[in-house]
């Protein structure tokens, strides 16, 4: 890393496209930017792999945030620093409903603030909202590439094992969230109080419903996950894509 670039991701302190895929995975996104034309690596510390490329014509960055939201905040705001004004998730999450299946996409429309960090930044009252044209332009972009696809409310929650506290499963399931997973409403509070556009799409990798959720139940290592992956990268770029051309 230069003296030039931003200290925790190591990307360049300004020049990026504004547009942004972001993954937890550093292997999820060097897999992203192997299907991007003129792939270039534009920076990597820590668990922080930053691509540029472009997708269909379109500059596009891909990144991954690591596990977990006050990390995935860091490499956030060096993103937007650097350039970037739309960020859309891609992520993997577990199921809270049944007839979501693995490898399915979940569109989030709004994500609950479980997160362990943006409470930090902005009373919790505050709502985690994916900016509005990011939904339709998911779902669309989803029925484009037959994948299979729901759309609803996110739990993103800090603690991926359970400790001694009884998790409020149940009262989520009744308030009809429909996915778990751990990032999402740090990127949407960021992107709330900043101005800038965001979203996600998950893919499911199991069923997360019951009260021992967490490392004993989770097998994410599956083809069915890989493959829903695959298909939701295009999802997500394509989605990435039509977001982006509104702003033009
Ligand atoms: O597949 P990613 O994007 O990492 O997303 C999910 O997977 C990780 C847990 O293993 C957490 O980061 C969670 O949000
Ligand atoms: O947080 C997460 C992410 C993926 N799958 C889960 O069950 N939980």
């Amino acid at each position: 890393m230069t003296g030039s670039a931003l200290p925790v991701t190591g990307i360049p302190r300004s020049g990026l496209p504004p547009l942004a895929v972001v993954v937890g995975a550093p292997q999820r996104a060097t897999d992203i930017a192997a299907r991007l034309d003129d792939a270039e690596l534009a920076g990597e510390n820590r668990e922080y792999r930053t691509y540029t490329g472009s997708w269909r014509g379109t500059p596009v960055v891909v990144a991954s945030h690591g596990v977990g939201g006050p990390g995935a905040l860091c490499s956030f705001a060096e993103l937007a620093e650097a350039g970037v004004h739309t960020f859309l998730r891609l992520g993997t999450a577990g199921s809270l409903r049944k007839d979501i299946l693995s490898g399915d996409l979940v569109i989030a429309e709004a994500a609950v603030r479980d997160d362990g960090v943006s409470q930090q930044l902005v009373p919790a009252e505050y709502p985690a909202f994916a900016t509005a044209e990011t939904v339709p332009a998911l779902v669309r972009a989803a029925k484009a590439h037959d994948a299979p696809h729901h759309r609803g409310v996110v739990w993103t929650r800090a603690a991926f094992s359970p400790g001694v506290l009884r998790l409020p499963m149940r009262e989520y399931l009744a308030a009809g969230v429909i996915a778990i997973e751990m990032e999402l409403s740090a990127l949407l509070v960021f992107a709330g109080l900043n101005g800038l556009k965001a979203g996600g799409a998950l893919v499911i990798d199991g069923n997360a419903a019951g009260d021992d959720v967490g490392p004993a139940t989770y097998d994410p290592h599956r083809d069915v996950v890989a493959d829903g992956v695959h298909r939701a990268a295009a999802v997500v770029l394509d989605a990435l894509i039509e977001v982006g051309e509104a702003d033009e």
